[in-house]
Parts: C-alpha cells; structure tokens; sequence
C-alpha cells in the first residue's frame, strides 16, 4: 500500500534501499523534507551521507523504495528524466569542486543561468552578483586551474546556488575549506536558502557545521539513528504534514 507524500514536502522518501556493487549503503531510509527547510544529515563516515543524497538529488536510481520530489515520483524516472530534474530544479555541491575547466570562473556560475534559458548578459550579471556574495568577485576572469581549491569550492557553491533551483544539495562542501572559511561558507549557503527560501540538504560529520541548519537527521551504518526513523516512520505511514521543526537552541544564523 502506498501513501502519497504530505503536500508540505518538497522531497519525501520512503524505504530507501541502495547498495554499491553489493555493499549495502542504505538499509531502508524514510524522511521528509519540508519546504525552505534546512535539514543537516549527519553521521559517521560511511554511514550512507552520499548515497542518501545521490537517491533523494536523483543522481542515483533507488534499488527500493520511493522518491518524491513536489509530489512527483523520481524514483520511476529513467536517467534522462533524472537528468532533466537535475538540471531543472536542483543545485549541487559536492566535496570536491567540480567546474568546467575551459571556463572562466564567471562563465562557470552563468553556466546553470544559460541552461535555465537566461540571456547572456542577465546570466553573467546574475554570476558576478553571486561570485561577490562568495567573496571571490576578483577571481571572475581566472578559470579553474589557476585557482586554489578552496578558491574554486567557493564558485561551485556560487554556481549552484545562481539559477537558484529549489532544492540545493550540499555534499560535505566545506571539506575543500580551510577551519576559518568553513564557517562563513556555510553562512553563505544558509542565508542564501533563508533568504531565497531554498530547501537545503547538508551532508556533514561536523556536528559544528550541521547546528546552521533548522533540523538533523543522523544516519547510522545506513539507517536513521532511532528516534528520526520514528519520526519519518510516523510522517510516511500517516503522509499528515509534519510539525514544524523546533529550530535548535544554538542555531546562530539569522535570516540574512
Ligand atoms: N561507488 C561506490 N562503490 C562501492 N562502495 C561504495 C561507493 N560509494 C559508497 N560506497 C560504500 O557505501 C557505504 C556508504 O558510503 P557513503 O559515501 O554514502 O557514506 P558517507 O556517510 O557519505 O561517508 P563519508 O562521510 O566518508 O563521505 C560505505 O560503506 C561506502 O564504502
């Protein structure tokens, strides 16, 4: 029997199972996220952070189980109509900058612009807009090779934030960062989806860079730790719009 996803959450994922050439990753992960939510998924390397990312950002097919994103199913789309949801809605940052070397650092943030149908100048304006909020208006005109890499993880979190998709997906982006600038990155990314009212999907194992966001969900050697299964288990079988979260006593980040 299959209940439809509360209309409250832009994802919703239920029973997710995923295993990489025979190594399960995910055992059966429900969860929900609401809209212009922050949600931080944490948990000891290995535990499934990626992977749970990769199915809900449709990067990866799901083995079992069902994805939703805006009440449509992902998890029955081929790779072509997971590409174009990709494209279309979501915005990724992943532990490793990944830009296209022959462009420049502005042309790489225009790039999702273009994409989503923008003019040129428009585009390029938007990008350089972005690249001075990330503090790197200066590098515009550098392509990839000549920057360092926390110099470029800044201009991906810029060029995934630019066409500003819905859903933006943050796979341990501060990982390239040095101690000091991880906090203000993650700054960056929290007020952008505060003020654009973006949903946000960290994958952390600082419990330190995870109180930015509104909720935590802690997965353990591939399962929410108890008390979020419960929780999720609740939100899937009744498909009831959840509570608000309480946001966490020591969340620091304000709206802007
Ligand atoms: N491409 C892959 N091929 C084989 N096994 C993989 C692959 N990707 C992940 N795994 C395995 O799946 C499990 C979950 O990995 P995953 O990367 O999702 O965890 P994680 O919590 O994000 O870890 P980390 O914090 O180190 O990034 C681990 O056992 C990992 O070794």
């Amino acid at each position: 029997m299959s209940a439809a996803p509360p209309d409250s959450d832009v994802l919703w994922a239920r029973g997710i199972v995923k295993s990489h050439h025979g190594t399960p990753a995910l055992r059966g992960v429900s969860l929900g996220v609401r809209e212009g939510e922050m949600l931080a998924v944490t948990g000891p390397r290995g535990s499934g952070k990626s992977t749970l990312l990769g199915c809900l950002s449709a990067q990866l097919p799901v083995d079992e189980g069902e994805v939703w994103f805006h009440g449509a199913p992902v998890h029955t789309l081929g790779r072509s109509g997971r590409e174009k949801l990709r494209r279309e809605r979501f915005g990724y940052v992943g532990p490793e900058p990944q830009l296209v070397p022959e462009l420049t650092a502005r042309e790489n943030v225009a790039l999702p612009l273009l994409l989503a149908g923008a003019g040129h100048r428009a585009a390029h304006r938007a990008a350089g807009d972005w690249l001075e909020r990330l503090d790197v208006a200066a590098l515009a005109k550098l392509r990839p090779a000549e920057l360092r890499q926390d110099l470029r993880q800044r201009i991906a979190v810029a060029r995934a934030l630019a066409a500003e998709p819905p859903v933006v997906f943050a796979d341990d982006p501060t990982a390239p960062l040095h101690r000091d600038d991880r906090e203000q990155v993650l700054r960056i990314l929290a007020s952008a989806a505060r003020s654009h009212r973006l949903t946000l999907v960290l994958a952390t194992h600082d419990p330190a860079l995870a109180r930015f966001a509104d909720r935590t969900v802690r997965l353990v050697d591939g399962r929410l730790a108890a008390d979020e299964a419960d929780e999720a288990d609740e939100s899937a079988e009744s498909a009831e719009p959840a509570e608000p979260a309480e946001p966490a006593a020591d969340v620091a980040v304000a709206g802007n």
